[in-house]
């Protein structure tokens, strides 16, 4: 049996903390989210963020967008939204229609504003370890691990998936936290044996169920980043949990782990955003 890290609890732990902290502050925050279209999952995970900041005493704008609505349309809303001196924060949420470029929306916001951290200005400050915004699932990473009381420094950690909003920084952030880093993607060969060295196994492939004991050597910690619903309805993760906990030392669920993390540690991003608008030269 493995020990549970129990995201959900601890990001209502660090929402209770950033609610007493906003609430001793002498100005206010305000997050804009855009959502475009109406993709179920993205509609939820909007909600939940303007629940969030309903309990963090943080002001929530959500601008809804139709699907049809042109780039330069987009853009146009986020430019609004930049020169707002009332908007301390601005996120799209993703992913974006095909017919829209990502990358153009990202480099739109305003990086003091860009409280996902994934424009290429807080992409580059966190390799170099420069003041930004870390970017909220592989932040949520590092802080469920340490308040669970994880040793990260001098371990081997072995992070599965080389995306550019969890692989990639979540590898450099454990880095930043003197960890031994191996960073795998679907051309590594060799995958279970590798897995098999990681003190602490970070999975985001985007594949229900895909990762078993064969990866994880007894004792590990196991941090799932997946999200699926799968043929029945339920939700599981990247990781075959039932299979997963008889042999790891602590395992994150799905639901319940890396997610309600995700959107602590936005919020925290938001506080950020806007202690620094606050205290910017006039
Ligand atoms: N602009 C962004 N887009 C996306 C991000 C992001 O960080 N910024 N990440 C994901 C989606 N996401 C946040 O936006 C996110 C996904 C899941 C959860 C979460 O709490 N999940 C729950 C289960 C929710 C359910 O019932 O479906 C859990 O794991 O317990 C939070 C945030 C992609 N897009
Ligand atoms: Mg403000």
């Amino acid at each position: 049996m493995s020990v549970l890290l129990n995201g959900k609890a601890i990001a209502a732990t660090i929402k209770e903390e950033l609610k007493a902290q906003l609430s001793a502050r002498p100005y206010t925050a305000t997050l804009a989210v855009i959502l475009v279209g109406s993709d179920p999952a993205s509609s939820i995970y909007v909600k939940n963020k303007h629940r969030a900041c309903e309990q963090v005493g943080i002001r929530s704008l959500v601008i809804t967008l139709p699907d049809t609505i042109s780039q330069a349309g987009l853009l146009a809303e986020i430019e609004t939204l930049n020169q707002r001196d009332d908007v301390d924060g601005i996120l799209v949420q993703l992913p974006l229609p095909a017919s829209i470029d990502s990358r153009a929306v990202i480099q739109a916001i305003s990086p003091a504003k860009d409280v996902d951290g994934f424009h290429p200005e807080n992409v580059g400050a966190l390799s170099m370890n420069h003041p930004g915004f870390l970017p909220c699932t592989p932040a949520g990473i590092i802080e469920l691990l340490k308040r669970s009381n994880i040793e990260i420094a001098g371990k081997e950690c072995v992070v599965l998936g080389r995306s550019n909003i969890v692989g990639k920084p979540v590898a450099q952030l454990l880095l930043r936290e003197n960890a031994t880093v191996t960073l795998c993607h679907s051309q590594t060969k060799h995958l279970p044996q590798i897995c098999q060295r990681a003190d602490i196994l970070i999975v985001a492939i985007g594949k229900p169920r895909a990762i078993d004991s064969r990866y994880v050597k007894p004792g590990a910690v196991v941090v799932d980043v997946g999200i699926h619903r799968d043929s029945e309805g339920q939700i599981c993760g990247d990781v075959d949990f039932s299979a997963v906990e008889a042999v790891a030392g602590a395992i994150t669920p799905v639901p319940g782990g890396v997610g309600p993390m995700t959107i602590a540690m936005l919020m925290q991003n938001c506080l950020i955003a806007a202690e620094r608008h606050a205290s910017r030269p006039a």
